[in-house]
């Protein structure tokens, strides 16, 4: 975990117009860097502002002032068009679309980015592999159970070969016992695709399982970052079992105070 993926440097945003009443100020002056291949987490309160930070890393929303250095090259306050392919999204709401089979699903995004023939559709069958789904090449979404869906959503993030998966919220939108299990496999998958992730979250405990380093964001607008957390928990004890690790439940008691106290 060497190169530096991203730099980001002073980052704030606001949202409507200069000097009138409805100008609302998000971020101010974030700065990181993620370095390749780590898992991050950026934790905070409903509402304060990790969903626009992460749209601004992934290139969807400009950023008002600072700038973003991604893999050696400056972009000043917006990454283009033609770099998002180097990004794979997960949304709360998996968006797939209802008229396309799970392996449909996945074509659209290879024939979104132009990328055709043997070694892709290969990389479809990959993929599902991976987030365990290969016998639901032929389902429609509607077939799928929730986190089937989003597991499908994770694969299709991954099948042009990005060199960063975002993730906002993925775990969201799914009753608790699907959300644990699919923390696990996120861990897999992570383990398995050796991607740089970014995700953003509200819950602890799955910061904890996922993260080298979590970024804690304040909760009054405009959010900054209040506390850097390195994740010091070898993989090796991240599994079923770490709610026994002293280490994680250091980490948590910790967090969970300083998320407390920022309310
Ligand atoms: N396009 C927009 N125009 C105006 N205000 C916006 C816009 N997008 C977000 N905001 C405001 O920015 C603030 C942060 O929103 P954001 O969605 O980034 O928070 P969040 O931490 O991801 O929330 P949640 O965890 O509830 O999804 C909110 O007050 C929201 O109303």
């Amino acid at each position: 975990m060497e190169n530096k993926i991203f730099r980001i440097n002073r980052i704030s945003k606001s949202f409507g117009s200069e000097n009138s009443d409805s100008k609302v100020e998000v971020i101010k002056e974030i700065s990181m860097e993620i370095l390749e291949k780590e898992f991050v987490v950026i934790l905070g309160n409903s509402g304060c502002g990790k969903s626009t930070f992460l749209k601004i890393l992934g290139g969807i929303l400009p950023a008002s002032s600072g700038n973003i250095e991604f893999n050696g090259k400056d972009y000043g306050q917006e990454i283009p068009r033609d770099v998002l392919k180097k990004f794979g999204f997960v949304f709360q709401n998996n968006n797939l679309l209802q008229w396309r089979t799970t392996e449909g699903n996945l074509r659209f995004m290879l024939e979104m980015m132009h990328l055709k023939g043997e070694q892709w559709t290969a990389r479809i069958d990959e993929m599902l592999d991976i987030v365990g789904l290969k016998a639901y090449k032929k389902e429609y979404p509607h077939e799928l159970s929730g986190g089937m869906r989003q597991r499908v959503g994770i694969a299709r993030a991954l099948v042009h070969n990005p060199d960063v998966l975002i993730l906002d919220q993925p775990l969201g939108a799914l009753d608790a016992i699907t959300r644990k299990m699919l923390s696990y496999e996120i861990l897999n998958i992570w383990k398995k695709t050796q991607k740089t992730v970014v995700m953003v979250t509200n819950n602890v405990d799955e910061a904890l399982l996922l993260a080298n380093r979590i970024f804690v964001l304040s909760p009054v607008l405009p959010t900054t970052i209040s506390h850097e957390i390195q994740v010091n928990i070898p993989i090796t004890a991240r599994d079923e079992n770490i709610y026994e690790n002293q280490r994680f439940n250091e980490l948590r008691e910790m967090i969970n105070d300083i998320v407390r106290s920022t309310i």
